[in-house]
């Protein structure tokens, strides 16, 4: 079953709201409209950007999405410093970005917690785009399969096929995360493709041939052309290179199959 990539943009905890904007216009004008029919493209900055970009995209109609990259599992109420899936939606977003290994790690976030964001985000009609990757240590001890495999389980339990159906996943090894160090081609087809088959034993075939999923770690224009071209493989989620409008155009290109 064809699917379509989808480029995704994690700007983390880069750009304010100004240069928010620039960097919205220059990857629109960089990257040619007939791109679009190939490849989606999205960008996830940090919340206090997300009207800026709401506002650029729209004033010029741009096929470009965007989404947050966190929210709380809640629905509204007393906690401080949280955003609502409710407000990201009202916000424009499509996407909001869950499970992030940053977010695991730096904010203790585990499945059962990441696993109740994602139906929130869901029940107000956002995407999630659900992360999920092994450690180093659990690469060297040959467990990646199992421990992304738990994940994915953990991280979607309670959640209908219909519901599941609605997901994007995000594999992405922590080992690779802006250290440059990229997993090899066969590296992330055969984790996605794991994942993918998981889906089927849980979820059914529909869900697993609809589900995007996508690998994330030092993707760069150098070699998302060979990432997307696996089987499993529907995309990238890119951090550092999509901070630069002009580069992330021609990666968001040669996922679609360009050149530039
Ligand atoms: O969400 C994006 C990932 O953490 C990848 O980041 P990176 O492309 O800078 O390695």
């Amino acid at each position: 079953m064809a699917r379509k990539p989808l480029i995704a943009g994690n700007w983390k905890m880069n750009l304010n709201h100004l240069e928010a904007i620039g960097v919205v216009q220059k990857l629109y004008f960089a990257l040619p409209t007939k791109y679009y029919d190939h490849v989606d493209v999205a960008v996830c900055p940090p919340f206090t950007d997300l009207r800026s970009v709401q506002t650029a995209i729209d004033a010029d109609s741009m096929p470009i999405t965007y989404g947050g990259q966190d929210c709380s599992p809640e629905e509204s109420g007393a906690f401080t410093g949280d955003v609502s899936a409710a407000m990201l939606r009202k916000l424009g977003c499509t996407y909001v970005v869950l499970g992030h290994s940053e977010r695991r790690s730096v904010h203790g976030e585990d499945d059962a917690l990441v696993a109740r964001k994602v139906a929130k985000a869901l029940e107000h009609g956002l995407t999630p785009i659900l992360c999920l990757g092994e450690g180093e240590e659990v690469r060297d001890a040959g467990g990646h399969v199992e421990h992304c495999t738990a994940q994915l389980d953990g991280s979607l339990k309670g959640l209908t096929a219909e519901q599941v159906g609605r997901v994007v996943i995000a594999y992405e090894p922590v080992w690779a995360i802006g250290t440059g160090k990229t997993a090899t081609t066969q590296d992330a087809q055969e984790v996605c493709h794991a994942l993918r088959e998981r889906l089927r034993e849980v979820h059914g075939p529909a869900v697993a041939d609809a589900v995007r999923i996508l690998y994330g770690g030092s993707v760069k224009s150098g070699n998302v052309k060979d990432l997307v071209a696996q089987a499993d493989v529907d995309g990238a989620l890119v951090g550092g290179a999509s901070l630069e409008p002009e580069g992330f155009a021609e990666l968001c290109a040669l996922a679609a199959g360009g050149p530039l």
